[in-house]
């Protein structure tokens, strides 16, 4: 039998109510398929690690998760440490400590649910949002001189390379060409950042040249949100920066209903190193410990995952799993998507119609 190891890194906020949402229905999805089996391992790391440790992840804590076949992840952020000290402490570290250069983040809107776009608009949403995820603002070049003084200065330099550029262009184009409109828009901001993304354009616009039969156009970012409300048929696949498309992703999850759908894949196209998956949203403080967050999108991530590992069959069978649950008469749905169902009740209804889609199976 196929045996896949999991690391599961739940973290902060509502992060462990949806991994573990989530691991009970990969468990119950792996002993319903019975092709495949996953030994999750559960790294206790985040904010309250930070408060015993001094540190978010253990200083060989990228190197632990190496040999991994996949990484589960919650989210990080508390509200007693600083954002930018549990961001860059253990997800970012993870995504760049493993060159998971390609984040890939799809949006549709999921059967019953209606989301904030008139239907007519809102149905036409089939997103891929390809999310540069090494470099751009998040590089982690910059500092901060004079501290208190009134020249005081603070940098975050946006740095984008020939290679982080090339690389992208690549997985985005290969990943729009793998899709049945063969349609890339290019998100850029070149009108007024005159150095780094007037190079983002050329390097795109050079790559792009080796796919003749892809349908490209392009957008600055502002006007993306915009087309993004008013005429999301026209998006297929989009390639962003990392920051421009961290906030696009936000706004195309929104669109799909909520915050709580959004699915994320942090990939290391290149394999050799696990890659990540997570749902889209933060810690959630205002849902903390209510058995109120949606688990939805952690289980979109979990499909992804299975996708990424090689089970195809099961990664659809989960997709189906949700798309019934949302979309039937008597649909299961949380708060943020306008039901009433807990966390429990979301995760019980998905496992209760897999189980069903398995022995449907079985008899067909
Ligand atoms: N990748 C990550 O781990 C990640 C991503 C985003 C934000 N963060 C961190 O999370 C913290 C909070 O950030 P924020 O408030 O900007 O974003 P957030 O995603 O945590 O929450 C924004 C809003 O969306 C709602 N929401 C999010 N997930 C939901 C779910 N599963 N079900 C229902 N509603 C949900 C929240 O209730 C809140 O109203 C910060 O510390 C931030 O740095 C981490
Ligand atoms: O990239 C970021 O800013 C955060 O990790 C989070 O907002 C995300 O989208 O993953
Ligand atoms: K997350
Ligand atoms: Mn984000």
């Amino acid at each position: 039998m196929r045996n896949h190891r999991i690391a599961a890194i739940p973290a902060d906020g509502i992060g462990p109510e949806v991994i573990g949402a989530g691991c009970e229905v990969l468990e119950a999805l792996a002993k319903a398929d019975g092709g495949f089996s996953l030994d999750i391992e559960w790294f206790n790391w985040g904010s309250d690690y930070y408060r015993r440790h001094g540190e978010m992840m253990p200083a060989d804590g990228v190197e632990r998760v190496k040999g991994f076949d996949a990484i589960y992840f919650g989210s990080v952020g508390d509200t007693d440490i600083p954002d930018d000290i549990t961001l860059w402490g253990l997800r970012l570290a993870i995504c760049q400590g493993l060159d998971q250069y390609a984040n890939v983040r799809p949006t549709r809107l999921l059967p019953g649910i209606s989301g904030p776009l008139r239907p007519a608009l809102g149905g036409a949403i089939n997103w891929l949002i390809v999310r540069e995820n090494s470099e751009g603002e998040y590089a982690g070049v910059g500092g901060r001189a004079h501290h208190g003084l009134p020249l005081e200065v603070g940098m975050d330099v946006a740095v984008f390379t020939r290679g982080g550029i090339e690389r992208i262009a690549r997985f985005a184009c290969e990943a729009a060409m793998g899709r049945s409109r063969r349609k890339l828009t290019v998100v850029t901001k070149s009108n007024a950042q005159r150095h780094g993304m007037v190079m983002w354009d050329q390097v795109c616009r050079e790559v792009i040249r080796d796919y003749p039969k892809l349908d490209v156009d392009w957008m600055l970012v502002d006007a993306m949100t915009t087309r993004m409300v008013l005429d999301p048929g026209s998006i297929d696949t989009v390639l962003a920066t990392n920051l421009h498309a961290d906030i696009l992703s936000d706004l195309a999850s929104a669109l799909g209903g909520s915050l709580g759908i959004g699915a994320t894949g942090n990939i290391n196209p290149e394999r050799d190193v696990p890659s990540m998956f997570e749902p889209i949203h933060g810690s959630a403080f205002d849902l903390v410990g209510q058995g109120a967050a949606n688990p939805i999108g952690a289980f979109w991530t979990a499909s992804l995952m299975l996708e990424h590992l090689g089970e195809i069959k099961a990664a659809e069978n989960l997709m189906r799993a949700i798309e019934s649950v949302t979309g039937r008469d008597d649909a299961v749905l949380p708060r943020d998507l306008g039901g009433q169902a807990g966390t429990a009740s979301v995760t019980q209804a998905v496992i209760e119609q897999l189980r069903q889609i398995y022995l449907n199976t079985v008899d067909s």
